[in-house]
């Protein structure tokens, strides 16, 4: 927590009366570095099953642990005062039944403090949801391109053209009348997205959707241009801090091997200086 004065950070309530306002502006963060740099910005932070893709190194989000979601949980909230956390429930810690699904959600609840959880699914999802909500665990679900779903779904493609949009915005029906306080639509069609969210009473945040979402997310590594591995057409890259990154580590190289660092003022006298500092 920092000492500087802050607001107190929104409930799952706060979010879902945002309908229709002022757009919710949200990332994703993984650490307490990152969370920092974006706690006065956001609305809300989403500690994102995408860690396993983006500091992991997985090829898919499936290989994600609820020990990884607690830790990263953990971490990005030592970075917030101001934005509201929110934490993924991984790939088969919730799909079984909402029994499950209440253990594994309350414990990511009480272990890393946020305050709701995300989970993918819309129709199949919506008794769990109305189960976790009865129960007091705020919902945000997250339909469209659901990448838990990636062996069904055949690749990160858009969901809802043509005869699969009712599909999609049954979906959107089925988890706001089942409690959610909120939705993400992922890869759906503008049109679409456009529908869902003047049809339905909880907020959608958009990624891949459209700018008439009530939000947006993207993933901050993404956004700032560390993540390159792939680059999916919803991405704006605001920052190429990956080949910034690299180039400061190659010129880091260079000078190791130059012995040109470290220099004098990076290393110590045999006796301490009279005055000044300690270092
Ligand atoms: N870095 C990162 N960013 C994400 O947005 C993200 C993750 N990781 N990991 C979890 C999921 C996976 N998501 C993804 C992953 C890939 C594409 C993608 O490559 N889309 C391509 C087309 C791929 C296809 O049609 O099969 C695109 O151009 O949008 C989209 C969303 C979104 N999430
Ligand atoms: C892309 C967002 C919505 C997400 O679910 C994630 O980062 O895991
Ligand atoms: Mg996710």
């Amino acid at each position: 927590m920092s000492a500087t004065a802050h607001k107190k950070a929104p409930n799952a309530e706060d979010i879902r009366s945002r309908k229709g306002g002022d757009p919710l502006v949200s990332l994703t963060a993984y650490t307490t570095p990152m969370a920092r740099l974006m706690d006065a910005h956001c609305d809300f932070v989403l500690v994102g099953d995408s860690v396993g893709m983006v500091l992991h190194g997985l090829t898919s989000t499936l290989g994600v642990t609820m020990e990884m979601m607690i830790m990263h949980g953990q971490a990005v909230a030592r970075g917030l005062d101001n934005a509201m956390m929110v934490v993924d429930m991984p790939f088969a810690s919730y799909e079984h039944d909402p029994a499950q699904a209440f253990r594994n959600a309350a414990r990511l609840m009480s272990e890393t403090g946020a305050g709701a959880v995300k989970l993918e699914g819309g129709v199949e999802m919506a008794e769990t949801i109305r189960f976790l909500v009865k129960r007091g665990i705020p919902v945000m679900a997250h339909i469209g391109l659901t990448p838990q779903s990636i062996n069904t779904l055949g690749g990160y493609k858009v969901q809802g053209r043509d005869e699969q949009a009712q599909a999609v915005l049954a979906d959107a029906h089925a988890v706001t009348d089942a409690g959610a306080f909120s939705v993400v639509l992922e890869k759906v069609p503008q049109n679409l997205a456009d529908r869902i969210t003047s049809e339905i009473a909880i907020p959608t945040i958009g990624i891949g959707a459209s700018v008439g979402c009530d939000g947006q997310i993207l993933v901050v590594d993404d956004m700032l241009g560390f993540f390159t591995a792939f680059k999916p057409k919803f991405v704006k890259r605001y920052a190429d801090l990956g080949p910034l990154a690299e180039a400061a580590i190659a010129e880091y190289a260079a000078e190791v091997r130059a012995r040109s660092f470290p220099a004098d003022e990076h290393v110590f006298a045999d006796t301490a200086p009279a005055t000044g500092s300690k270092s």
